[in-house]
């Protein structure tokens, strides 16, 4: 008979995990004749031995389904008093499991290579909406999020017109702006205010003032993470998540009554949030998801033990956690810039 394989999603969800749980469950079954499990909420399904059946009618019609069947949680697998390595290894024994596929972002990466050195057979595929880890060309659920913060630009674009208002536009992105960059490009917004470049209220303002002194709406996008100079940090006043990091969000909230103080031009401000990562994923993401989920299903063929899957250019490559881990992959300087120029 053949192995037995249990599939866990971590961290925040986004479009496309149920696509790759799809494609690892499909390629695992009929090309190598491998069964799975799935474990509920992350981390915490591996550690309290919480399965459910996985096989090809649990994921019939699957890639097209946002979130994860399987649930995510933001618990760790070293979590006193049950977690650590002993213990899932006596739940990997109990469920007759060869070894784990973690599906995640960089935490969850750092947590499967901790296991992987102390003996635990697993392997992983990267997962970020914020499309900020540099092992991976692109991650899956990002283009869904860029589709639907496009759509949202030019949604506001109409009311700002009417109105002939300063439409503020806050999208997801923690320590990257690759949402508010690609989004900002293809809804031609006037100003995109990403974390990784600090831009004055002056200059916000200055570029606001040039649409309107030519008769157009002034649409501004800024991520969640964007800090203007004086601030410290980035804005968040809604308390910690799961894994005690600041939530962070509001910052388009902060900046429409400065520009509108400042400029004399009546702002609103909306908050994407959540929408960005709910609901159908694009057939992009559906792709990438699914061919990333038929990938680790070749990792586990291979006992390819503390790898994971990513993309490099148009193929799926595989590679360690340590050559992955702890490299961000922000918004470098010049494709910032080559999109500046046109600002305002
Ligand atoms: N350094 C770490 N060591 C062990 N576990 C970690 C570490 N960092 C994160 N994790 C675990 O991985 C979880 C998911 O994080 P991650 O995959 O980065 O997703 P997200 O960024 O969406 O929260 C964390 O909430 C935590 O339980
Ligand atoms: O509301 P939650 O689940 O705490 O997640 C919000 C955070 O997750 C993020 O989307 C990042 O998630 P990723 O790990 O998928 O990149 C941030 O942009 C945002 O701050
Ligand atoms: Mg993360």
């Amino acid at each position: 008979m053949g192995k037995r394989f249990g599939i866990l999603t971590s961290g925040g969800d986004c479009p496309g995990l149920n696509a790759v749980i799809r494609g690892a469950v499909l390629k695992g079954e009929t090309v190598y004749g491998h069964t799975f499990v799935g474990f509920r909420d992350g981390w915490r399904g591996l550690v309290y031995g919480d399965v459910m059946e996985l096989d090809r009618s649990t994921v019939r019609g699957l890639s097209n389904q946002g979130g994860t069947i399987l649930g995510t949680s933001r618990f760790g697998p070293y979590t006193e008093p049950d977690g650590g390595p002993e213990n899932i290894k006596n739940v990997l024994a109990d469920l007759d499991l060869a070894g784990v596929i973690a599906i995640g972002g960089d935490g969850t990466a750092t947590a499967a290579n901790r296991l992987f050195n102390d003996g635990i057979n697993i392997v992983g595929v990267p997962k970020t909406i914020d499309n900020d880890i540099d092992a991976t060309d692109y991650t899956f659920g990002f283009n869904t999020a860029v589709e639907i913060a496009t759509e949202a630009i030019d949604r506001l674009r109409t009311t700002g017109n009417s109105h002939r208002r300063c439409m503020v536009l806050e999208v997801m992105g923690r320590h990257a702006g690759w949402i508010a960059l690609h989004s900002g490009i293809a809804g031609g917004a006037h100003a995109i205010l990403i974390p990784e470049q600090p831009e004055s209220l002056n200059q916000i303002c200055a570029w606001v003032t040039s649409v309107k002194n030519r008769g157009r709406a002034p649409m501004v996008v800024v991520a969640e993470g964007f800090t203007l100079p004086d601030m410290k940090e980035a804005h968040a006043v809604k308390g910690l998540d799961g894994f005690n990091r600041p939530r962070l969000g509001g910052i388009g909230e902060v900046l429409a009554p400065l520009i509108e103080d400042r400029t004399g031009i009546e702002t609103r401000a909306t908050v994407l949030g959540h929408i960005q990562r709910g609901g159908v994923p694009s057939a992009w993401d559906r792709v990438l998801a699914t061919r990333m989920g038929m990938a680790v299903a070749d990792l586990v063929a291979d006992s390819a033990w503390g790898h994971l899957v990513a993309l490099h250019g148009t193929e799926i490559a595989r590679i360690t956690f340590d050559e992955a881990l702890g490299k961000l992959k922000q918004v470098p300087q010049d494709q910032y810039q080559e999109a500046r120029v046109i600002f305002g």
